[in-house]
């Protein structure tokens, strides 16, 4: 008999650290289920990356991610570049589960364990910006030196919108800045405030921020907003929360499979909402590149698309 083999990569830090007490009854149910299973506890950051390439090399048919978006997104890193890519499960456990929260996958161990088990998986797109992966989003923007000071991790670009509008007086921090972007053979050279390359329609609780990002199409949503005010960013930022911004004059809405950016100054580069390092960058749409197990809503979501 063929045994399947499943290693869960755990973050033991992760949202309300419950995963540990949980762990052997998880691990009783994938064995129930047929899967011989082993289990990883992620001991700081990046660890999760190289636990995924020893599943890789340890030839894993599937690997489960648990914790928040930090852990699958180095999961993910650590898988993107392999030959084999092992099918990918999520137990969402973290502070922020917005991936989680794009397939449908619900913040309940037992219900995302079911999930997996279920067998059913789709090939999902994943971004590239320069040597770095995600799954959600990635973005930048002129920031005076602000943002990452701020000991609260933010979470993700929109992250940061939202902790802008939360501290009015912070709003000035965010500098209009001169780049080029280019994306699918079309150019935009003028001032923006920022830009988002978005590969899933879930980020950081505006969850219509790209209310038409698809996971399987092999396409970002770029959104750019030009160069504002005070006033129109706060009225743009406002239409953001109810979706309403995509028509607006000051923003730009395309969808594009490869997007350059290259800003005339210090720019920083946001990726999953974790600080990237600084652009220029080089965004790729990875077409269906990784397996996830989704529960049957979202591939019924999928197939009437
Ligand atoms: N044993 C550990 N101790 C401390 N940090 C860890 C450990 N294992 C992983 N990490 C780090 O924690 C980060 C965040 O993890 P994750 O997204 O799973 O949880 P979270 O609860 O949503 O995040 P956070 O606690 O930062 O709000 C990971 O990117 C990883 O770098």
């Amino acid at each position: 008999m063929n045994v399947k083999r499943a290693r869960i990569i755990y973050n033991p830090t992760s949202g309300r650290e419950a995963f540990r007490k949980e762990l052997p009854r998880v691990l009783e149910r994938f064995e129930q289920a047929g899967y011989e299973t082993s289990a990883h506890a992620t001991t700081g950051e990046g660890d999760a990356i190289e636990a995924a390439k020893t599943a890789v090399e340890r030839r894993y048919d599937v690997v489960v991610a648990a914790g928040g978006d930090g852990t699958i997104n180095e999961v993910i890193n650590g898988l993107a570049e392999q030959d084999y890519r092992p099918k990918l499960g999520i137990i969402p456990m973290g502070t922020t589960n917005d991936f989680a929260r794009a397939l449908s996958i619900p913040r309940d161990i037992d219900k995302a364990v079911d999930i997996i088990l279920k067998d059913q998986s789709l090939l999902l797109d994943i971004g590239k910006v320069n040597d770095h992966y995600f799954m959600n989003i990635a973005g930048g923007g002129k920031l005076t030196e602000l943002t990452y000071d701020v000991p609260s991790k933010l979470k993700t670009m929109i992250g940061q919108l939202a902790y802008y509008m939360k501290g009015i007086e912070m709003l000035p921090s965010l500098k209009p800045a001169h780049a080029r972007i280019e994306y699918d053979g079309q150019v935009i050279d003028e001032d923006i405030m920022l830009f988002l390359v978005s590969n899933s329609n879930s980020v950081g609780g505006f969850e219509k921020l790209a209310p038409d990002a698809s996971l399987t199409d092999g396409y970002f949503d770029l959104i750019i907003l030009r160069k504002t005010n005070l006033a129109e960013f706060i009225r743009i930022a406002s239409l953001a929360l109810r979706g309403a911004h995509l028509e607006d004059d000051q923003v730009i809405y395309v969808k594009a499979k490869k997007i350059t950016v290259i800003p005339d100054e210090k720019m920083q580069l946001n990726i999953d909402g974790e600080y990237g390092g600084l652009l220029p960058g080089e965004f790729e749409n990875l077409k269906q590149h990784i397996e996830f197990f989704v529960p049957e809503s979202h591939l019924k979501k999928e197939d009437a698309e």
